[in-house]
């Protein structure tokens, strides 16, 4: 079996050289995947992984826009159309200067398996810039969202391509594409989720990545006798999906003790409770200031500068930050000091050698894929209610969540659960996303 996987990530790796995040998603869904198409008979033959890894298109083009003095800036724009077998394209966009073919197309990878677990029909797409939001003025931000629309809008449609936030786009970008695109197509449609409550958004999306990636926590923290009432918990990142796992873990019962940026992190061993944590949202999302100003507001807490948050003693980690935050030896740390349960909120936080350790001492850990599935759900959810011009209530939208997250749970126990009776998150989500995935494109023919 591993030959076959090696020559199969030959394949890919000759196609890909160069595209090292690509590679490492490709690589993780090969090695449970591939052992599972041999034991099917019906994917014999049909190059089904194969024709997964090829996105359906890529788009690549120029975004020039002005800055505040009048200068003139060129960057990058992606659309990768990774797979519509069971529905349009959905997926985020991202605005880092880290940005490159190898990030989106990993991320548009991991989206294919990650929305077919949701149970909804939405295919899986990603797109964004080099462009650094940081520093820039609300203005600047405005005139590059609107130059990035301007070429990207022939591309979507909410029948073709819905795209939505993710690193650097939250809800005053998606409100800058969104303007461009209805003034470009001259039509009011759901092409981007994310949208503000008064204008088609949903309630509940933007809390739904971080409440999801808990809820999903719970479900297996269940399968323990567990739960996050008096726990302490790890966080890393302080942004969308970082907050409102604080807040849902706080409201839950755990204490969460820290939080962070890529400039470091803050530990607070009284906790960041729900005071605290406005205040965090006020300085990220509106003052758009630095984690470790936190420590000025609250001087009992410590900053760490260029440091991450693993070292800190806790009963469930939480990485809600970016790829490869945590390490092999982070991992092997977390562990030492008692960490039962690790939920992914960002897309592949955990390098391979910390999944397959935290695989091999059959700790709780759930690949993002599974767990940060909740803001994608929501966003499909946004869809239908645009679909039936009609608004679901808070409550009623944070049912559906919490269900969508306890049948995704149900899943990768379905796919994942081993001989000796303990699950792997990890082989459960990629078998379960790739069996409709695939599926759907044997039903229809080589396309
Ligand atoms: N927004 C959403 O609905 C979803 C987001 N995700 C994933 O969650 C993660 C976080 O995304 P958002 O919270 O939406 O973005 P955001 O832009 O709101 O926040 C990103 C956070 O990550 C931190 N960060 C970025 N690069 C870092 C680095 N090199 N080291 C340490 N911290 C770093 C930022 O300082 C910030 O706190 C990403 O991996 C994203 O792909 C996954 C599913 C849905
Ligand atoms: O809401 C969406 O469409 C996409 C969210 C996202 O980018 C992700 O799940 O990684």
């Amino acid at each position: 079996m591993q030959a076959k996987i090696d020559a199969f990530m030959e394949e890919v790796r000759a196609r890909n050289a160069h595209e090292p995040e690509f590679l490492q998603a490709v690589q993780e869904v090969a090695e449970t995947v591939i052992p599972y198409i041999a034991s099917q008979e019906i994917y014999n033959g049909k190059n089904i992984l194969l024709r997964m890894v090829e996105p359906e298109r890529a788009i690549q083009f120029r975004v020039p826009w002005v800055d505040d003095k009048g200068e003139i800036h060129v960057n990058r724009g992606y659309r990768i159309q990774m797979n519509s077998a069971i529905g349009p394209y959905k997926g985020g966009l991202r605005f880092h200067p880290t940005v490159t073919m190898s990030v989106l197309k990993f991320l548009a990878f991991e989206q294919v398996f990650k929305n077919s677990l949701t149970t909804l029909p939405m295919g899986g797409g990603k797109g964004g810039s080099d462009f650094d939001p940081k520093g820039k003025s609300d203005d600047e931000i405005m005139r590059f969202c609107h130059s990035f629309m301007s070429e990207l809008f022939r591309h979507i449609g909410p029948n073709t391509d819905v795209p939505a936030g993710d690193i650097g786009v939250g809800g005053r970008e998606i409100g800058f594409l969104f303007g461009m695109y209805r003034k470009m197509r001259n039509e009011f449609t759901g092409v981007l989720t994310g949208k503000g409550l008064s204008w088609g958004g949903s309630k509940i999306r933007p809390e739904a990545t971080g409440y999801g990636t808990v809820y999903f926590a719970q479900n297996m923290l269940d399968t323990k006798g567990e739960s996050f009432d008096g726990k302490t918990v790890v966080i890393s990142g302080s942004g969308n999906v970082a907050q409102y796992a604080a807040e849902k873990a706080t409201q839950l019962g755990a204490k969460v003790v820290t939080l962070s940026d890529s400039s470091g992190f803050i530990y607070d061993k009284d906790g960041i409770d729900a005071d605290k944590l406005a205040f965090v949202m006020e300085l990220k999302n509106v003052k758009r200031g630095r984690i470790h100003e936190y420590c000025d507001k609250y001087p009992s807490a410590e900053f760490h500068k260029g440091k991450t948050p693993w070292g800190i003693k806790c009963d469930i980690a939480l990485p809600c930050a970016t790829q490869n935050e945590l390490n092999g030896d982070d991992a092997k740390t977390l562990m030492d000091n008692g960490c039962m349960c690790v939920s992914e909120g960002a897309n592949m936080p955990s390098t391979p050698e910390a999944m397959h350790a935290f695989q091999k001492a059959k700790i709780l850990f759930a690949p993002g894929k599974a767990s940060n599935a909740g803001g994608v759900a929501t966003s499909g959810l946004e869809m239908t209610q645009n679909s039936l011009r009609f608004n679901w209530t808070r409550a009623e939208v944070d049912e559906k969540l919490t269900q969508i997250m306890a049948d995704i749970h149900a899943s990768c126990v379905e796919y994942g659960t081993e001989d000796d009776g303990s699950v792997d998150y990890v082989k459960g989500a990629n078998i379960a996303g790739f069996v409709k995935v695939a599926d759907a494109m044997l039903a229809q023919g080589v396309v």
